[in-house]
């Protein structure tokens, strides 16, 4: 593999020095700027950021050697990483969004037989090979866009079998196709209708059944839970999560997006990895969140989507909650890949501002899926996962929004997009 140079940014947004942590409120507006910037790489490795006149000081005598990539007039970040998405999964919902832009709400469709179950249905019914083209070409998409590295959740079997499948899928994935995946099990995505007047009993399921054998097939390293009323409480939620803590899964959850129901309570109090969501969460579960350090995923395509008020971004940043954004790519609530688009509505619709968007979709994203060390920023050492984009600053790269702006993308040191198409 040729090294491969990357020369003359307007900007590079460098690593910063300890970024061992997630980051919280001044530090998640703080970006490390490098004007005229050069990165080299080696061996699918990040061997240094600089300045271009550092760089050539350093590798001159090797620029023949190299691929150089001339990225005057461009921006150069690391990957963007997606902690939350529903990448495996059948089929679309597009009848569901007319429905909705008719007056349905997304819990009505949902209690009537469709949502979640309508996909569940799609997902039980395909073969593994249906699942794994589906989403292979979703995950094109996300490279396009400039993303390196998803978070993929099970949660449309309802049952071991096709959870494991989904799983499964997300696995061969991960090996097969540039985009990293990090896979999370979420057998409590909904209470399927042969359990309505039992839920209990299906949450036994998921504990007794289910979270053994996934955490015995080292298929997950995520636990989550939809917390909603009418789908499972906050007591049921905790058991689920706490079995699966048992078994060495993580928990995450799905907190307080239709009604404050003290999900982002109950993240904090069982030491969540992440909540997600948060439109609804209470002041009183923010400050626990922030107390304990639990990532507030916040997913604002969804609000958009549902025509819903967003998450209060701006304050939970201020509250001391570190803050990641995400797609939340599902057919239902956010059939989007665009994090880009998300990045802009962080800055619209959440008070986010340029800077803290671009943090929250690369280092605390990646902090949200306990990749921290090794995905979400342009380090030396590091994975080479680096996105060109056709912008000069990273301003633009929300201001000009709805434009995708994706030039280049650097997966672990191969050129896997060039000029805006897959190589
Ligand atoms: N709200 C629960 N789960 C998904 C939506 C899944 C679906 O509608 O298919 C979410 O995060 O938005
Ligand atoms: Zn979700």
């Amino acid at each position: 593999m040729k090294p491969i140079f990357i020369r003359h940014a307007s900007q590079v947004i460098a690593g910063q020095k300890d970024q061992g942590d997630p980051l919280t409120q001044e530090a998640m507006n703080v970006l490390n700027v490098i004007e005229d910037g050069s990165v080299w790489i080696e061996e699918g490795v990040i061997k240094r950021v600089g300045t271009d006149t550092q760089l050539v000081e350093e590798f001159g005598s090797r620029v023949e050697e190299a691929d150089v990539i001339d990225a005057r007039g461009k921006l150069v970040t690391p990957g963007l990483v997606d902690p939350h998405t529903h990448l495996v999964h059948a089929g679309t919902r597009e009848n569901e969004f007319d429905m909705r832009l008719n007056g349905k709400t997304y819990m009505e469709i949902m209690n009537a037989g469709g949502g979640i179950h309508a996909t569940t249905r799609a997902t039980r019914e395909a073969t593994e090979e249906e699942l794994y083209k589906e989403s292979y070409e979703r995950l094109n998409q996300f490279l396009l866009h400039g993303v390196t590295t998803v978070e993929a959740k099970s949660g449309y079997g309802m049952n071991l079998e096709v959870e494991m499948r989904q799983l499964q899928v997300a696995s061969e994935l991960h090996k097969d196709h540039p985009v990293d995946i990090v896979r999370t099990f979420m057998g409590a995505h909904v209470v399927p209708p042969e359990y309505k007047e039992d839920t209990d009993a299906f949450v036994d399921l998921v504990i007794d059944h289910m979270i053994p054998k996934v955490a015995e097939s080292g298929l997950a390293e995520f636990n989550d839970v939809f917390c909603e009323r009418g789908v499972f409480t906050p007591e049921q939620s905790k058991r689920i999560l706490e079995a699966g803590k048992a078994y060495g899964l993580h928990p995450k959850i799905h907190a307080d997006e239709i009604e404050p129901y003290k999900g982002a309570e109950l993240a904090a109090e069982v030491g969540a990895i992440s909540a997600d969501h948060l439109l609804r969460a209470s002041d009183e579960g923010v400050r626990m969140m922030a107390e304990r350090g639990v990532m507030g995923v916040l997913l604002p395509g969804t609000a958009f989507f549902l025509m819903a008020d967003s998450a209060n971004g701006r304050g939970m940043i201020d509250a001391g909650v570190p803050v990641a954004l995400s797609t939340d790519c599902n057919p239902g609530s956010s059939p989007t890949v665009s994090l880009p688009l998300i990045m802009n509505l962080g800055c619209l619709k959440m008070g986010m501002t340029p800077a803290e968007v671009l943090n929250a979709a690369t280092v605390n994203a990646a902090h949200a899926i306990r990749r921290g060390n090794v995905a979400g920023s342009l380090s030396e050492g590091r994975k080479a996962d680096v996105v060109i984009h056709n912008t000069p600053n990273f301003m633009q790269l929300q201001y000009r929004y709805g434009v995708n702006h994706t030039d280049t993308v650097i997966k672990a040191g191969k050129v896997v997009v060039k000029g805006g198409a897959l190589v």
